[in-house]
């Protein structure tokens, strides 16, 4: 593949800090941007994120343009001054970029590839944060080219929060990225996109889309599902009982509300895009609160207390591999 990227290293750990040990005190070097232009298509809550770190290192791409759908977002964009150009059309922007980064909701990852993809130069990259995989990568798939590598990516990390007052430079810091490399994905294209993560201090995972859509499906879709239902539930008992219900919903209730704060549109498209797996996990997970209901409802003392330390030993692991 003729590829227009830049000779980054697959490591932020090797060239980047130090050139050669001839002398005692290692001269440092900035590293080499992994990209000549960055074009971010929705620069909402990870979109906005990744130019804000790009601008802030300046290791990842010389020139970073934002193309947003919405001219409320590109305006704020530009007040927010963390791209170089924002544009509305993506096929414009795209015809400039050595890597197009898709960051729409989910149901729109189609219809966009469609307008960005015969635009794209031979060699740049096509990439994506969405966060399910196997019908993002259907939805994307019909519009390859085979001169423009395809790298589907998803950062485990973000807020309830949306739009692009709401992204921050170090929000993949310690975070995990999962990378969902297709059979034909050139190597040199994975390990760009490798490097771009890396540099936004993300640790990196590969692995099968199938697998990633099961992973996330209990890790992220069911508790944001939960969360969803808890709120609703709670919500239609204070309507029946008049009670204040809601009033005096702090702690554990509180805990939820944060979550069942995010976007109704993101939600809406990952439920139905993963919607196998997702069904498949609340199947689990309904037959487990039935194991529970029972336990209470007899008296199983020690069931109860099983399911309780399991979930302390989950916290404790998340705070020991700082995911808390
Ligand atoms: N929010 C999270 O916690 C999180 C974490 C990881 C991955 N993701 C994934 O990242 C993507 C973006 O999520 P977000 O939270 O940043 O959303 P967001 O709502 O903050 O931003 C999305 C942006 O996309 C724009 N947009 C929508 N349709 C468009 C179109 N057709 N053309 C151009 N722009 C369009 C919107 O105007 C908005 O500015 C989603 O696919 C989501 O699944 C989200
Ligand atoms: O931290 C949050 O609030 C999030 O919702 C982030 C979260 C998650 O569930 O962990 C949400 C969706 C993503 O695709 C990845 C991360």
């Amino acid at each position: 593949m003729a590829s227009s990227i830049s000779d980054a290293p697959p490591s932020d750990t090797l060239p980047d800090a130090l050139t050669g040990v001839a002398d005692e005190i290692a001269t440092p070097v900035a590293a080499t941007p992994v990209f000549d232009t960055l074009v971010v298509v929705g620069p909402g809550l990870i979109g906005s994120s990744v130019l804000r770190r790009a601008q802030q290192k300046g290791t990842l791409a010389r020139q970073l343009i934002a193309v947003d759908v919405s001219p409320e977002v590109r305006a704020r964009v530009e007040e927010l001054g963390i791209a170089d150009r924002v544009m509305a059309d993506p096929a414009e922007a795209a015809a400039l970029a050595d890597c197009v980064m898709l960051c729409v909701p989910v149901g729109a990852m189609g219809p966009v590839a469609a307008q960005v993809l015969p635009a794209m130069r031979p060699g740049a990259i096509l990439t994506e944060v969405g966060s399910t995989k196997v019908s993002v990568i259907e939805a994307i798939s019909p519009f390859l080219r085979p001169d423009v590598a395809y790298v589907p990516a998803h950062p485990m990390a973000g807020t309830e929060y949306s739009g692009p007052d709401a992204g921050f430079a170090t929000l993949f810091e310690d975070r995990w990225c999962l990378l969902t490399p297709l059979d034909g994905t050139p190597p040199q294209a994975l390990a760009a996109i490798r490097t771009l993560w890396e540099r936004c201090g993300a640790r990196l995972r590969e692995m099968t889309p199938a697998h990633h859509d099961r992973v996330c499906a209990i890790v992220s879709h069911l508790p944001h599902l939960l969360a969803f239902t808890i709120c609703g539930t709670a919500d239609d008992l204070a309507d029946e009982t008049r009670s204040e219900v809601l009033d005096f919903a702090a702690s554990g209730f509180r805990d939820f509300t944060r979550i069942a704060a995010s976007d109704p549109i993101m939600w809406r498209d990952v439920f139905l895009s993963n919607r196998e797996a997702l069904l498949e996990m609340l199947a689990r997970f309904t037959e487990d609160a039935q194991a529970m209901a029972r336990a209470i409802r007899w008296g199983d003392e020690d069931y109860i207390v099983d399911r309780i330390q399991r979930g302390r030993a989950i916290r404790k692991s998340l705070i020991e591999n700082r995911q808390a």
